[in-house]
């Protein structure tokens, strides 16, 4: 469904250049749902853009939905739906009539748009919105609104930029069950930007991450986190001997590393073990200690996030990003 090789972008601002895009090369196959995760500035909105045929890139070549972007861009944008970061709609518009001129754009028959309309705003939960103004819906609405704006001409290929960002949790919750509820009912292809971790992990089947322009990793959110961090077992032990400790946690467990319990005083230490697949791990440790007279006091397991992914590639904290 998309095809790019050494897709750049490089902008020109007053004596200042910047690579927003550094030779992207990334293949989406029909039906797959794929994030690209990374931080403001990424370079993610650009990609998008230029997958859409709304900006032109600056090297390199994309095939989407079967055309190339640079001289085929009609063909390209006829076939999908794009979902900006910023609202569709025209505020003072009613709600039936942006979706109306959303079909004439396409060229649909008015017969045509005007039930894609209407089965859109039932399947989107809008219905009873027809002639609110824009402006007047919530957030949420009119996010639904622009997923309905991007799918009037049935695209077999949506892109959505940001799609929940400045949303409430349960919003986001709500926008999501309408995306994957639209995507199986019109089998699409969905790439989205997100700079929301949870997000990304929880809904994409795949995630693109994307970091200073350049995709650094590429692959299913658990595939990721095997390859790209641990899991952390979390022990408390009624012993203050780590050598004992240590001499009992299986071999190649992962790195152990031993602190004092809290408060000061308390007998006993915390054992943090970095180690993979840290569920499956967590019985045979405690079993280990209790063969070798520790007795194990407090249990916990941290999955590895897609966080500790990022962390462990770039040395920065996406999480720390996105609140900057
Ligand atoms: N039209 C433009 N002119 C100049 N620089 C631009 C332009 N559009 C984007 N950039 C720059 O390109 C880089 C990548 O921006 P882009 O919007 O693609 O990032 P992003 O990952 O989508 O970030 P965000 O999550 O904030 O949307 C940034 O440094 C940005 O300032």
């Amino acid at each position: 469904m998309i095809r790019a090789r050494g897709l750049t972008k490089t902008f020109s601002r007053r004596k200042e250049t910047v690579e927003a895009v550094k030779g992207i090369d990334v293949d989406v196959t029909e039906g797959e749902l794929v994030a690209f995760l990374g931080p403001n500035g990424a370079g993610k909105s650009t990609t998008l853009r230029m997958l859409t045929s709304l900006l032109e890139p600056t090297s390199g070549e994309a095939t989407v939905a079967g055309y190339d972007v640079t001289t085929h861009p009609a063909q390209v944008r006829a076939r999908l739906g794009f979902i900006g970061q910023g609202n569709g709609g025209g505020f003072s518009y009613k709600v039936i009539d942006e979706l109306h001129n959303q079909g004439r754009f396409y060229g649909l028959a008015p017969a045509v748009y005007s039930e894609r309309a209407a089965d859109l705003m039932g399947a989107l939960e809008l219905t009873g919105l027809e002639k609110r103004s824009v402006q007047s819906l919530s957030g949420g609405q009119r996010r639904r609104l622009d997923v309905a704006l991007g799918l009037m001409n049935h695209p077999p290929l949506l892109f959505l930029d940001e799609p929940t960002t400045g949303l409430d949790p349960h919003s986001r919750a709500n926008l999501w069950e309408h995306i994957t509820a639209m995507r199986e009912r019109y089998g699409m292809t969905v790439v989205l930007t997100t700079h929301y971790l949870d997000e990304a992990d929880s809904m994409a089947e795949r995630v693109v991450v994307i970091d200073h322009g350049e995709i650094i990793a590429d692959a299913a959110p658990d595939v990721l986190k095997r390859r790209h961090a641990d899991d952390v077992l979390n022990l408390a032990v009624a012993t203050d001997d780590g050598a004992a400790v240590r001499a009992a946690l299986p071999d190649g467990l992962g790195e152990v590393e031993l602190t004092a319990l809290d408060p000061p005083g308390s007998d006993g230490l915390r054992v943090r073990v970095a180690t993979a697949r840290g569920a499956d791990a967590l019985p045979g440790a405690i079993e280990a200690l209790r063969l070798a007279g520790v007795a194990t006091t407090s249990a916990s397991v941290r999955q590895a996030s897609l966080d500790d992914v990022f962390l462990n590639l770039t040395g920065r904290s996406l999480r720390e990003e996105a609140a900057a």
